[in-house]
């Protein structure tokens, strides 16, 4: 996992790193970086470094200077100024100047586009003229390699402002809210975080990575039995919604359970025709998965007391979300999408909208349990206040059923003795690292049953470690 740290976090580590070590020279270091990622994308070829007034203008110089040994290097100061020290570097180097129109002429021949325009103290937006020769630089489809961020985003938040789309973005220190969450982080292509020496700073919200899913997966071992790889009972699904009851036990089969139980309302033959190895017998269970499906069922808070009488970590899904108890068995996981947290907190769903990480946590800790928030970004919040974003994944997980699977490979992994908050970033990210390998407009329960291929590959991936 990465720390996620906002552009004054940033401001406050660096300012912290001068005083300590007057005269460290962060901007050689993101400058040398930034050349080495633009020798991967474009290995030869003239370069086009579009640079802004501040340091983030400085970083592009300087990168601008090195790449200039050994090929055409044209910089465009986009904002009319530039850092000074830098240009002089750049100018030493042989780096031709150029206006917008010769930039934006140049961009036939040209391999790379480096974006120095603004970083972390940039305000979202381009003008007028930038965004033109943003249009160009995508109309022809050249590479663009993003200093810190694409310019025009806002470095704290995922708002999609006019902007640069890149398809590299070398940042430092730390991935940025821009970088890892709404529709921002689809403008800023691979992302490279790299070291410069700015300690991290403790922010305690974090991003998961594929690393992070391979290696805290629950990998059976050899002395493993269904009962120690953890029983899941499924109540989920109703005689109106038998389709949640089949959802559920494709997201909680797939991810990998000792045992699935079905305890639910819908017609059992309907699930034991689809899926023979789920057991309709009730039983001792590690963890259950409740409300997918249920409607409104007339029995639904009988339902719920029986499965908190069993003391094990619930799922809350759905139907449940508005039967929340007052106290939750510890470790369990309520997994609403937006509109649902907005009913269990009592607020408008704009205003989850405007601030889903603020409005996870303060359910997190209003409930006292984990909070997985299901959208195109997915926060899991935890009751002492840590949020972690899981991995991202294509939109195509956007459909009716996509939460019914992922509430029940949650309550897999829960049944297997993850934390909840493991449990919901494993899910969540399971999830989309399959729609991100197996891209299309497959239903939920097909998409789930890729779920053990790619697990295989990432648990065979971490072994290789
Ligand atoms: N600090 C360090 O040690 C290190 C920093 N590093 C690098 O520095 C970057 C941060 O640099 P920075 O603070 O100079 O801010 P930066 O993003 O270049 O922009 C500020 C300038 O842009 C202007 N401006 C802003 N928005 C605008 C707009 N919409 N339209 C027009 N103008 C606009 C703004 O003008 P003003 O607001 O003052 O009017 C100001 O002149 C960081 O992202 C990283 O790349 C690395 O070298 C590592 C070491
Ligand atoms: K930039």
């Amino acid at each position: 996992m990465r720390t996620v740290a906002t552009a004054s976090h940033l401001r406050a580590a660096e300012e912290k790193v001068f005083s300590e070590q007057p005269g460290v020279d962060l901007m050689s270091r993101a400058a040398d970086a930034i050349v080495s990622v633009a020798r991967v994308i474009a290995p030869s070829g003239p370069v086009v470094v579009a640079v802004g007034p501040g340091n983030n203008g400085g970083d592009g110089l300087y990168a601008a200077a090195a790449l200039a040994g050994d090929r055409d290097v044209l910089v465009w100061l986009a904002m009319g100024t530039g850092h000074e020290a830098g240009l002089h570097a750049a100018d030493e180097a042989g780096c031709r100047q150029v206006d917008a129109a010769e930039a934006t002429e140049s961009l036939t021949d040209a391999s790379l586009v480096i974006d120095a325009v603004l970083g972390i103290g940039g305000r979202a937006g381009l003008p007028e003229h930038l965004a033109m020769f943003v249009d160009a630089v995508d109309a022809l489809g050249v590479p663009v390699l993003a200093v810190d961020l694409p310019s025009g985003l806002d470095t704290d938040s995922g708002a999609a402002h006019p902007s640069f789309r890149a398809d590299c973005t070398v940042t430092f220190a730390a991935p940025k809210p821009c970088h890892v969450v709404g529709e921002a982080s689809e403008r800023c292509g691979d992302l490279v975080v790299v070291d410069i020496g700015v300690p991290v700073p403790d922010t305690g919200v974090f991003v998961a990575e594929e690393s992070d899913v391979a290696r805290w997966w629950p990998v059976p071992g050899p002395d493993s039995h269904k009962y120690t790889r953890g029983v899941v009972g499924l109540d989920t699904g109703s005689s109106h919604y038998p389709g949640a009851a089949l959802l559920g036990c494709a997201g909680a089969l797939h991810a990998g359970p000792g045992m699935v139980r079905y305890l639910g309302g819908a017609p059992q033959g309907l699930v034991v025709s689809r899926f023979p190895s789920v057991v309709m017998a009730d039983g001792r269970v590690q963890a259950m998965v409740l409300g997918s499906g249920w409607g409104d069922l007339e029995d639904a808070a009988e339902r719920l007391a029986g499965a908190l009488s069993r003391g094990v970590p619930l799922v809350l899904d759905a139907d449940a979300l508005s039967l929340l108890p007052a106290d939750l068995p510890p470790g369990s996981l309520l997994t609403p999408h937006a509109g649902e947290l907005a009913r269990m907190l009592g607020v408008q769903r704009h205003e989850v909208d405007a601030d889903p990480m603020g409005k996870a946590r303060e359910a997190a800790s209003r409930f006292g349990a984990t909070v997985l928030l299901k959208g195109g970004t997915q926060y899991v919040a935890t009751p002492s206040g840590t949020v972690t974003i899981a991995v991202r994944g294509p939109a195509w997980t956007g459909q009716a059923g996509s939460g019914d699977t992922l509430a029940g490979a949650c309550g897999t992994l829960l049944a297997a003795g993850l934390e909840a908050d493991r449990a919901a970033i494993l899910g969540a990210s399971l999830q989309a690292i399959t729609a991100s390998r197996h891209p299309g407009p497959h239903p939920p329960d097909v998409l789930a049953s890729f779920f053990p291929d790619v697990i295989a590959d990432l648990v065979d991936v971490a072994d290789l470690r």
